[in-house]
């Protein structure tokens, strides 16, 4: 925070907590729990997976804060290109998701599903191809090197791909993989938002492409300060979401708006995702969302409010991330 660390009764009072029911099962979810923060300068949204320490979350506090306190930078740009995003599902279901994304011309396609092969890896892709020009894969660290280079000589074969998400989980893998292929791009997401030092994988030589999300990183302007420093060392950013709800994607779109280039379709069209959010933002149109200010709507927030013993579990997590944020004196 470039402001005061507001305190936890002013996080808070006013603070909501919302479970989103998902269509499909993503990163093994089925329902997505976020706390939503209000302050001066509108809405924030704090929502890091169950299972992330508070050393981690408390950069998503960070971010929420940032949000709800500061609000976004100056947009430069109105629209944002946006991909499908297709989970691990049968080829057969690809039509129904890709419905979901007007207009799209770019498809990140995830593979190395555990419990998948890479036959049902190939013929989801194959579809994808069918209806959409421009396919990039994300295997969130799910292969072995040696099973890396195979699937992305396999996925590669017919047409190229865009980029290779996170297709190993560590940099040494990561570098390993770029040298042995270097026909096809690397990005790299898990090495870039769980890293201690974003820019490692950068400087090991392990990645073409950053995936760069706004929580995570602890909000807007350390995403775009981020984004200036990779731009240094010849590597483009894509924005992308941390399955956010309606509140995250604005900022997310925020992020997109503000930096200076943005030559990728940005990873933020997931609100399709839920049956269920806390505001209805404009639709995705040929290939693109508008960025807009959002605000819950009452109604829907009621939809979806969490139980109270949830309620607790955020509160307490709040406090837990506001102490870190307190002790690191941001
Ligand atoms: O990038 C996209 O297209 C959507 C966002 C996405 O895939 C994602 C969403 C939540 C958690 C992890 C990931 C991921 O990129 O691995
Ligand atoms: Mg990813």
């Amino acid at each position: 925070m470039t402001g005061a660390l507001p305190s936890v009764d002013e996080l808070l009072d006013g603070a909501v907590v919302v479970a989103m029911p998902m269509r499909v099962r993503f990163r093994g979810i089925t329902e997505r729990e976020v706390l939503l923060l209000r302050g001066p300068a509108g809405w924030g949204e704090f929502g890091p997976f169950p299972e992330y320490g508070d050393d981690e979350a408390a950069h998503w506090l960070h971010s929420a804060i940032e949000a709800a306190w500061q609000g976004p930078l100056p947009a430069r740009r109105s629209r944002i290109p946006v991909n499908a995003t297709v989970p691990a599902i049968g080829p057969e279901r690809v039509p129904e998701i890709l419905a979901r994304f007007p207009g799209a011309r770019t498809a990140k396609v995830k593979v190395a599903e555990p419990g998948q092969d890479l036959d049902q890896d190939l013929a989801r892709v194959r579809a994808v191809r069918e209806h959409v020009p421009n396919v990039r894969i994300d295997a969130n660290g799910g292969w072995t090197v040696d099973e890396a280079v195979r699937a992305l000589a396999a996925l590669s074969a017919d047409a190229p791909l865009e980029y290779a998400e996170q297709p190993c989980a560590s940099v040494p893998e990561l570098v390993e993989v770029r040298r042995r292929l270097p026909q096809v791009r690397i990005a790299a997401d898990e090495s870039i938002r769980r890293a201690e030092d974003p820019m490692r994988v950068v400087r090991a030589g392990g990645a073409d492409v950053a995936v760069v999300k706004v929580a995570p990183l602890g909000g807007v302007r350390r995403l775009v300060a981020l984004a200036g420093e990779l731009s240094g060392h010849g590597v483009e950013v894509v924005v992308s979401s941390a399955l956010d709800s309606a509140v995250g994607i604005a900022t997310g779109l925020a992020a997109a708006a503000a930096l200076p280039e943005l030559p990728y379709a940005c990873g933020l069209g997931t609100g399709g995702f839920f049956t269920a959010d806390v505001a209805t933002l404009p639709g995705m149109s040929d290939g693109a969302l508008d960025v807009v200010d959002v605000s819950p709507e009452p109604a829907m927030l009621d939809a979806v409010r969490a139980a109270p013993d949830r309620v607790r579990w955020w509160h307490d997590r709040v406090r837990r991330c506001h102490s870190v944020l307190a002790w690191r004196g941001v």
